[in-house]
């Protein structure tokens, strides 16, 4: 038998395909090959053409053991043949999963990887006041950039009514820790942060327990938000903001003044004033202001007329006052509020639907303004 992990170029010709084959092996948490994680221990083959692996997880009981199991013995079985595979899943050793998390984290003390010069675009999503559709929408949007390729993070600062893990299906899913890293669960392709992960709530996920906390406290939350999650390398970071102009809305603005605000208003010219300041405190704070999305507007009816529920005019009102664009007027519409109520997307489960086409048009003018890649040095492979 001969044994790995040997750098490779030394590695025999049977051991380097077991590797390659376990180079596509991607952890679901962290979405990196596990052999970049340095997961793979022992691995060799026998003379009779069995192949040996041990397979070191980041944590016991860590969720994604199963399917790492699982994707680990099919990519060997490519290469010897079905049930010629024996993997013995192991856990890293303290020394190894410090290792793990200065690799990924860098040593030292963190800072908040969402620099003004990092390649990262960052859209926080705002709105004058609650009930507006903010977080059915950012969901959604958020959504809809992952299912075009781009890596997404969504992190959820409504820090008062956290609804962003039951828009996505992930109610009660409590974020993996790896010593201080924490690995924020993956929806749809977007990588999810939330509060509401952190507190007890009720079975619903929806968060029933209250967060009663003021300003320094939820910087200090928002801050290790933005430090301590390992998020990777991300195109673009949505983030859910509580509705108004409150602490979060100014710590978010501090921390990441290079954000690109989207304001959600509805379709009365009443809601317009708060929705405009919001708009207005974003700028205050360094932010620009890159587009009004106005939501529940008209209802289509069977007779071929528009039922106007919220009145109309709202979102153009709120864009020309703040001399930007109003991006899309998203129609009143039941599956959008049962895709959200079920925690599935109806961009993707529902993509013909008006307000889906609206969100998903919304996308395509977010992702063909992206952050010019050229002559930037790209990060480090990723999945
Ligand atoms: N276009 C729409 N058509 C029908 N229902 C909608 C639409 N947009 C949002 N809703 C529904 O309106 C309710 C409020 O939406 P949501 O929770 O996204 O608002 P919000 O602005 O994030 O609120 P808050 O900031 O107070 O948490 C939800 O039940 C949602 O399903």
């Amino acid at each position: 038998m001969s044994a790995s992990p040997e750098p490779a170029g030394i590695r025999p010709a049977g051991i380097e395909a077991l590797h390659q084959a376990l180079a596509r092996v991607i952890d679901p948490e962290i979405r990196r090959p596990i052999t970049e994680l340095d997961m793979v221990g022992e691995l060799s083959l026998d003379d009779a053409g069995r192949a040996h692996a041990v397979i070191k997880l980041t944590i016991i009981g860590c969720p994604a053991a199963r399917r790492i199991e699982d994707d680990s013995r099919a990519a060997l079985e490519g290469v010897v043949g079905a049930g010629n595979v024996e993997l013995a899943m192991t856990v890293m050793s303290v020394e190894e999963r410090k290792a793990l998390t200065a690799k990924l984290q860098g040593t030292g003390t963190r800072t908040m990887p969402f620099t003004p010069d990092s390649l990262t675009r960052v859209i926080a999503v705002t709105s004058g006041k609650g009930g507006v559709g903010k977080s059915t929408l950012t969901a959604n949007l958020a959504v809809a950039l992952a299912a075009r390729g781009l890596r997404v993070g969504l992190l959820d600062a409504d820090v008062h009514g956290f609804s962003i893990p039951g828009l996505l299906g992930l109610a009660g899913v409590k974020p993996t820790r790896v010593g201080e890293m924490i690995l924020p669960p993956v929806a749809f392709g977007v990588k999810v942060i939330s509060i509401g992960m952190f507190l007890d709530t009720d079975s619903s996920g929806s968060g029933s327990a209250a967060v009663a906390w003021r300003g320094p406290m939820l910087h200090r939350t928002i801050n290790q938000f933005l430090t301590d999650v390992y998020f990777g390398d991300l195109d673009v970071l949505l983030l859910d903001l509580p509705p108004g102009t409150g602490d979060v809305a100014i710590s978010i603005g501090q921390l990441l003044p290079h954000a690109e605000v989207l304001v959600v208003t509805t379709p009365q010219p009443a809601a317009a004033d708060v929705a405009e300041r919001s708009g207005v405190v974003a700028r205050q704070t360094g932010q620009s202001v890159f587009g009004v999305i106005e939501n529940m507007a008209g209802l289509a009816q069977p007779d071929g007329t528009v039922l106007e529920l919220f009145g109309s005019g709202g979102g153009a009102e709120v864009a020309s006052r703040l001399g930007v664009p109003l991006l899309a007027r998203i129609p009143l519409s039941v599956p959008l509020r049962e895709g959200g109520d079920a925690g599935s997307p109806i961009v993707l489960s529902e993509p013909d639907d008006a307000a889906a086409a609206a969100i998903l048009g919304v996308a395509d003018a977010l992702a063909g303004t992206g952050r010019g890649l050229a002559g930037r040095p790209l990060p480090l492979s990723f999945a």
